[in-house]
């Protein structure tokens, strides 16, 4: 055993698959042998081993099975199982029982097995290091535990689920647990959710979390392309494949080799270019158009569409094994409107990158625009928001941005949402005196026209048929004032 090389041992009872797999590990790793689980458990009790590839079907002991005890016993060594591609949505659930590192589709690519061996062995090294630094920190006296924790933090940095800005209790805490859980592993995920909710930067944290990350991320959008160019944008294609093909070009599957691409708006693709999706993924090949070569890549396919895939799948529109090839995992990013908790921390946080892009400071936003942003449904999602406030930023004079920077439809969306939030039929069913309900009628109809005229008095006077005085006679005999004023209840 040569000190320097890590040791890795390949467990399965096929002899020829494990001679296959120890020849493509040999030249980088110390490579081990078993043809069966009691064998793989007689030389972890002796070796230094630090990961073990194990096949998932073997005749006298399933591979999770085996990796659930060696999880029990050495923990420290990082498990990796190798299946049948029909296998991955099944051993999701295997991921928690034996703590599995990452698992490997057959037909695997040696660079996937190289990847899939460094990826392991650094993490057994930071683990070893973690381990370290955890009895340091222990050790250590207060003033040394700040230095030890920072060097826990920059180990941390890695995680780049932390660019999907959100509050503490977001629904989409959950997604990314979910997410950065099979980042490293070569699953297919499919992203769901309308426009704008970030389903491309959900695809970016998996790619930069997972072990592809030093290698190209491709995001293509599949809609917007028709099946000639969306076939050359992706195979390439050969000098003079078809009118106009001047030159050579490389596809981007070929240029994403060992990384990952995104297939954003899959649910738009015609059944005639699913036909050559479904051919590439099944047999891993590219063949640019016009081209009889036919070359090997290693990429990994996430797939994102603003349609719900499945009933696509039902209606016969979409093709169900293409389907399954994309989805060993479904993560649906929720709208805006379904989590306005997160509000908040986005237009800071936009604010924030925004003054720093365009070199205009703000501080913030007032009560006003803030109870809008919050009662406005955004169809266009992050990205109408982004917009939103990109445009009040630009047109802002003081450091404070006001409602009055707000589109007009935003405006209106807001009131109108806000009149249905106070509904007119409750005020109807309350109980009380006549008097007093037709005073709380009275104060809504005066709220929703002062925000749906952005607090302009002369215009809502005028709508109401008020003067200015009485207006401000009946605003004040109800307290409605403009800053915080939305959404009290009357
Ligand atoms: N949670 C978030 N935090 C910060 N920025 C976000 C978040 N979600 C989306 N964005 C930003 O909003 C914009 C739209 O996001 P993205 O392109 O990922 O959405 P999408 O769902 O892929 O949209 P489409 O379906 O239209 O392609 C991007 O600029 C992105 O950076």
């Amino acid at each position: 055993m040569t000190a320097t090389r890590a040791g890795i041992l390949v467990v399965d009872d096929e002899p020829r698959s494990v001679e296959v797999i120890a020849r493509v590990l040999g030249e980088d790793f110390d490579v081990h042998t078993a043809l069966g689980a009691a064998e793989a458990l007689k030389i972890l009790e002796n070796e230094w081993i630090q990961a073990i590839f194990c096949d998932q079907r073997m005749a006298e002991r399933s591979g999770v099975d085996l990796l659930t005890e060696v999880r029990a016993r050495w923990p420290e060594v990082v498990r990796i199982i190798v299946t049948g591609y029909t296998d991955p949505t099944d051993m999701i659930g295997a991921i928690n029982d034996a703590g599995i590192y990452q698992f490997i589709t057959k037909p695997w690519h040696p660079d996937q097995l190289l990847l899939a061996a460094q990826g392991a062995t650094r993490l057994y090294q930071l683990q070893r290091d973690h381990d370290r630094l955890s009895l340091e920190l222990k050790l250590a006296a207060p003033a040394a535990q700040a230095r030890v924790l920072e060097r826990h933090e920059k180990v941390l940095a890695n995680f780049h689920f932390d660019t999907l800005v959100r509050a503490p209790d977001s629904p989409l805490n959950e997604i990314c647990r979910q997410a950065a859980q099979v980042a490293t592993f070569d699953i297919p995920v499919l992203i769901l959710g309308e426009t704008g909710t970030g389903k491309e930067l959900l695809a970016r944290a998996i790619h930069y979390s997972s072990l592809r990350s030093e290698q190209p991320f491709f995001a293509v959008n599949c809609g917007a392309i028709p099946d000639e160019l969306l076939e050359s944008e992706l195979f390439g294609h050969k000098k003079g494949a078809f009118t106009g093909a001047h030159t050579q070009r490389i596809g981007l599957l070929d240029q994403a080799d060992g990384g990952t691409v995104l297939l954003d708006e899959i649910g738009d693709i015609t059944p005639a270019f699913q036909v050559k999706l479904l051919r590439f993924l099944q047999e891993g090949e590219i063949r640019p158009v016009g081209s009889n070569e036919v070359r090997r890549v290693n990429v990994r396919v996430l797939a994102a569409t603003h349609r719900e895939l499945a009933c696509e799948v039902r209606a016969g529109r979409f093709r169900e094994d293409l389907y399954y090839r994309l989805t060993a995992l479904t993560l649906t990013l929720p709208p805006l409107r379904e989590r306005r908790g997160d509000l908040r921390a986005l237009t800071q946080r936009l604010l924030d990158h925004l003054s720093a892009t365009h070199g205009k400071r703000a501080k913030g936003f007032t009560a006003e625009a803030l109870g809008c942003i919050e009662a406005y449904d955004w169809p266009g999602n992050v990205r109408e928001l982004q917009n939103e406030v990109t445009r009040m930023l630009v047109l802002a004079g003081g450091e404070h941005l006001g409602a009055d920077l707000l589109s007009p439809h935003v405006v209106h969306g807001a009131a109108a949402a806000s009149a249905k939030a106070m509904p007119f039929e409750t005020a109807i069913r309350d109980s009380g005196p006549l008097k007093d309900r037709i005073e709380r009628m009275e104060a809504l109809i005066l709220m929703e026209t002062l925000v749906r005229c952005r607090w302009n008095k002369s215009r809502a006077a005028e709508e109401l048929g008020l003067s200015r005085v009485g207006l401000r006679a009946k605003l004040e005999r109800y307290g409605i004032a403009r800053e915080g004023a939305f959404g009290r209840s009357h």
